[in-house]
């Protein structure tokens, strides 16, 4: 018996071409990596703080999980809208230092784990005693940073003390890119 490729068996053997086409393809290399990624959450969480000179987002990785997220802000209940943003006032009960849970403190406490046991925190400045103090606390095992302020500070040299006793491995983010670009545009015109 004769067979005739039919129309069907040719819209087949195409499809299989394009198929085995796009399974050749390679995958795109502009992608982000995980580091630059997790650091990248920490600094979007940061966009979310709403004081007025310095910014903080931190986020906490299990297993390239993220398992919490938080940036600096007054604690729950205190409004930002009342409660001081000032530094170095004449008032001494109207400084922000003594209300802002930063953010390492918020992404401790925003964990959905139940313990952060060799985890890493991604955060977007150096932490300082007071935060060193819970990061050691909490069982994470690693700091990575984006950038530092004043490190001759007692505080922040009190915190690279710690970390070392403590062993824990503390690094500098050196990113890949100065910058990665987020838009909102949709594909929504696709669809028509
Ligand atoms: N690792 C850090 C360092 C600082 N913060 C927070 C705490 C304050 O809101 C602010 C520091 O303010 P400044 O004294 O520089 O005006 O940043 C944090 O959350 N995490």
């Amino acid at each position: 018996m004769n067979h005739h490729p039919t129309d069907s068996s040719e819209v087949t053997s195409n499809s299989f071409r394009e198929d085995s086409q796009t399974k050749t393809q390679k995958k795109r290399d502009d992608y982000l990596e995980w580091k630059d990624y997790f650091m990248a959450v920490a600094v979007l969480a940061a966009k979310r703080s709403k004081d007025p000179n310095c910014q903080v987002g931190a986020c906490i990785v299990k297993d390239l999980k993220i398992v919490g997220v938080g940036y600096n802000g007054m604690p729950s209940g205190c409004s930002d809208d009342e409660f001081p943003w000032g530094k170095e006032v004449s008032n001494p009960l109207d400084e922000k230092s003594l209300y802002v849970c930063h953010a390492e403190m918020n992404a401790i406490i925003n964990k959905n784990i139940s313990d952060l046991k060799d985890c890493s925190i991604y955060v977007s400045l150096f932490p300082c005693n007071e935060c060193a103090k819970l990061i050691i606390q909490s069982g994470i095992r690693e700091v990575v940073y984006l950038s530092e302020k004043k490190p001759y500070k007692p505080k922040y040299m009190a915190s690279r003390r710690m970390f070392l006793a403590a062993g824990i491995k503390c690094r500098q983010f050196i990113p890949k890119q100065d910058k990665i670009e987020i838009n909102f545009t949709t594909n929504n015109n696709d669809i028509l």
